[in-house]
């Protein structure tokens, strides 16, 4: 489904993200890993289309995406919950979620159905998102792209700033989608939550790809030496 070969993104002369390589298939569910700075938002972002690529590609469905803008890539299907949520505040959260609709991609997902599966958005429906908890604009901004119906959905740091309940509450919501059959790829800091929930884990360390494994083959301490830099073996292997 994505095919994302030699990657480079890079802020200035800075390479943030640097020969970067990998291929998800339809009904993966993929979490990304790594410290803070490691590349993980530049990273989705670039595959999203909101950041221009240095060098590299990316395809999507077989078809070459790496010049195209990020509305054409959410009407093909690829649709990015950015770290930070970037709602309107000044909007409601029905007047949030339909601008996922303007894909105007057919599908299951319709605003009764995202309503029914964030059941803590119900009585928020005709409040501004600003006034919202960080759960409900959470619930929002997941809501707002699987209104324009999905096949990859990219999810950075869904549970940034929320309480454990709360995340737990989205965590719900994301394994539904899962379980339905959703493309996902989404950064998690937590490593034990990483490993749960996804079948296949990758780890990002200074830009690059340093472990790319189902998690099914590997166990917390391989991602934590990852993580850290701490494993050259599988490093080499990646590379
Ligand atoms: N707009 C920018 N201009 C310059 N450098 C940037 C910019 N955004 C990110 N960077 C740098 O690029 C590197 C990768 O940042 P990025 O946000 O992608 O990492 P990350 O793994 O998502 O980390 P975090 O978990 O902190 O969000 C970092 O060194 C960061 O300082």
């Amino acid at each position: 489904m994505l095919s994302v070969h030699n990657l480079d993104v890079r802020y200035g002369q800075f390479r943030a993200v640097q020969g970067v390589s990998i291929e998800i298939t339809q009904g993966d569910i993929v979490s990304l890993i790594g410290a803070n700075g490691a590349g993980k938002s530049t990273f989705l972002k670039a595959i999203a289309g909101a950041l221009p690529i240095y060098s590299g590609s990316v395809s999507f469905k077989d078809q070459d995406i790496t010049d195209t803008s990020s509305s054409t890539r959410v009407q093909q299907g690829l649709s990015l919950v950015p770290e930070g949520r970037r709602l309107f505040s000044e909007m409601t959260v029905e007047e949030n979620l339909l601008l996922g609709k303007a894909a105007q991609r057919q599908g299951d997902w319709d605003i009764e159905r995202i309503f029914t599966t964030f059941p803590n958005l119900v009585k928020r429906r005709y409040s501004k998102t600003g006034n919202l908890s960080g759960g409900e604009q959470q619930a929002t901004a997941i809501g707002r792209a699987l209104m324009a119906n999905p096949e990859l959905l990219i999810l950075d740091e869904v549970s940034l700033g929320l309480s454990p309940l709360v995340v737990d509450q989205v965590y719900a919501s994301i394994e539904s989608l899962r379980d339905a059959g959703t493309t996902i790829l989404l950064v998690e800091q937590d490593l034990e939550r990483a490993i749960t929930f996804s079948q296949r884990a990758i780890c990002m360390l200074e830009g690059r790809i340093v472990l790319d494994k189902l998690t099914a083959d590997t166990h917390r301490d391989e991602i934590t030496q990852a993580y850290f830099g701490l494993n050259k073996a599988t490093q080499q292997e990646v590379s």
